[in-house]
This record gives structure tokens, sequence and C-alpha cells, in this order.
């Protein structure tokens, strides 16, 4: 099962920016977690938080005991090994085949024999249905397929906790429904905690347990999923809505003038449709984190709001039963 991951207080700055302040927020262990927010809300730099390449100046990332925030750089260094990292572009070496990107971390960070290499490496590249793709070179393949080579790179070291920065960025609509899949499909094998950072709606409908969003240097929210999906929070709504009204503007924020002048428009107000979660492909087993989440909200019920309460009770069949 995944690690769960503890953000307490954690604020970070560049200079006089505050990127965001005091977010705090847990991973749930195994389960899948989606961050939104506008471009530049710092969603990047909070992966990179996580993982310790970036410091920043208050709070804890606690992981498996180790703080990879203030821990000893040794103790970060060993726990960063836990973490499957999936960057925008795949950030692959451009002068290597798919095979020996793959193999990258197995070389470089374990003793393994090469026959052990080829056969972990032939396994994910399965997993993510890219067998046969092994010799070409990354300029030789489509967007979508360089996606998959850095997912299936992010998983050789069996990775407890897998951090995707922008899987959707530069598909078309038809390949990041495959990649949505591909990441459902991925948590039922392999049960690990997951973080998705995006601004697509249809990741943020259709895959996460629980959704999160930055905006204006604060985490909006942190939850299960129908939190966010029935929040009556405006920035929530807008972007969800894929709305121009809204607190959100062309520069993330927008000045006061043109958000008095949208006082006098008529905002839509029909509650967002929550569509089902995605479930894995067929021949797959069943995620195991479904139960682990459903007892977990079951936990918090009386501090949800009544309109993500609903919506759970209208997903989950047996917790309709047992609050009737
Ligand atoms: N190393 C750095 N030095 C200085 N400023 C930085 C650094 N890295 C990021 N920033 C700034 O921090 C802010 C947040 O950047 P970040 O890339 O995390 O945003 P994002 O939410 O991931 O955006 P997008 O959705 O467009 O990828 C930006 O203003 C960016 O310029």
């Amino acid at each position: 099962m995944g690690i769960e991951v503890i953000v307490e207080g954690l604020t970070k700055s560049f200079g006089n920016q505050t990127v965001w302040q005091n977010v705090t927020l847990t991973l749930p262990p195994g389960e899948v977690s989606v961050m939104l927010g506008p471009s530049g809300t710092g969603k990047t730099v909070f992966l990179k938080s996580l993982i310790g390449l970036l410091k920043p100046e208050e709070g804890r990332v606690m992981v498996d005991g180790v703080d990879m925030v203030g821990g000893r750089e040794r103790d970060i260094y060993e726990t960063r090994k836990l973490f499957g990292l999936m960057f925008q572009d795949g950030a692959l070496f451009g002068s290597m085949n798919l095979f020996d990107n793959i193999a990258f971390p197995l070389r470089e960070h374990t003793r393994k024999k090469e026959s052990e290499i080829r056969r972990i490496v032939m396994e994910r590249m399965e997993m993510v249905g890219l067998l046969g793709a092994q010799g070409k070179l990354p300029g030789e393949i489509s967007g979508g397929m360089r996606k998959r080579a850095g997912l299936a790179r992010a998983l050789v070291l069996d990775p407890q906790i897998i951090l995707c920065d922008e899987p959707d960025s530069g598909l078309d609509p038809v390949r990041t429904s495959y990649i949505s899949q591909q990441l459902i499909d991925l948590n039922a094998q392999i049960d690990a905690t997951m973080l998705i950072v995006t601004h697509n709606l249809d990741i943020a409908a259709t895959v996460p347990d629980n959704m999160g969003m930055l905006f204006r240097r604060e985490l909006v929210a942190f939850g299960p999923r129908e939190v966010l999906l029935t929040s009556d929070e405006p920035v929530v709504r807008q972007f969800l809505g894929g709305r121009k009204e809204g607190p959100i503007g062309m520069a993330e924020e927008k000045d006061e003038a043109t958000l008095a002048a949208e006082q006098f428009i008529a905002l839509d107000d029909t509650p967002p449709r929550i569509v089902p979660q995605l479930q894995p492909s067929p021949g797959l087993p069943p995620r195991q984190a479904v139960q682990r989440r459903r007892a977990r909200v079951l936990a918090m019920w009386d501090q949800l709001p009544v309109a993500a309460r609903t919506a759970i009770k209208a997903g989950l069949a047996p917790v309709q039963e047992e609050h009737a």
C-alpha cells in the first residue's frame, strides 16, 4: 500500500513573492488526489516541495517519518526513492531509446543485473501499453507515447508515491482519456498514493478520490472529490465550470473593477453534474483504496457539507443504506 504524505503549514516564497502559504493537507495512502489551480499558482512548486527539491521556508512534509523540508539531507535522499515522478514533457533523454530511458533509474540507483533490468523494464512497458516501442527514440513517437514512457520510467523503482505533473499537457481529449484510464489502472495494480497536478477538467471529474485547489496563495480546499465538485466557493465553481466570470482572470486574479462589473452578470447557477469515477479496466483487480476511502469518508461524515453528502450517497450505495 502507498504511504501517506502529511503536509503541515507549508509556505514557499521566491524573494518577496509568496507562491502559497500555510498549506495543510494529507494525501491518504493509496488514494488518487488531484491538485487544481490556474496557471502560475504554484502547483509544480508544490510537487517539487513534496520531494525536497525546493525548500519551503515554513512547515513540514512528513513521508515515512522523514521531514522532506527540514530533515537531514541523507534521509531526504533515501526517502525520495519512494517517489515516482512523471514530468510534463516526459523528461526523456532525446538521444536514448525508450528502453534505455526507462531503464535509466535502475542503472543509476540500483546494482541490478541487466537481465533483471530487462525484465522490469519490459513489465512496466507492458503496463503502460508500450511493448514493441522499446527501440524508438523519443523524437519518433507521439506526445501521448512520450507521457506513457515517462510514466513507465516513474514506475521502475516500485514507487509508493507517484507525482504526475500535468499528465494531459499537449494531449488531445482522446489521448487524455487514455492517460486518465492508465492512471486508474496503475492505482489498481500497485496501490500507490498518487497526486496529479492538472488544469484538465475531465481528469478532475473522473480520476481522483480527492481534490484540492490552489488560488491566491492559498489552498482553497482539499478533500473528497464530492466536496469540491459540489462546492459553492466562487473560485472553485468558476474553475470547474470553465467560466470567464468569477475571481480568476487572465493574470490569475482579476482587478477590483472587473470583478465589480461582473456583479451584474447573471452567473449560471446550475450545480455541476458529477460523473462517475473511472473504474479499472476489465481483468484488473479492484482498487484497494476504495474500501479505505469509504471508511475514511464515513469517519468524517458529520463534517461534510450537505451537498457533498448527497453526492456521496448517490455514488456509494452502501453509505446510503447506513445513513438512510
Ligand atoms: N525556481 C524558481 N525561481 C523563482 N520563481 C519560481 C521558480 N519556480 C517557480 N517560480 C515561480 O513560482 C510561481 C508558480 O510556478 P509553478 O510553475 O509552480 O506554477 P503552476 O501552477 O505549476 O503553473 P502552470 O499550471 O502554468 O504549470 C510562478 O510565478 C513561477 O514564476
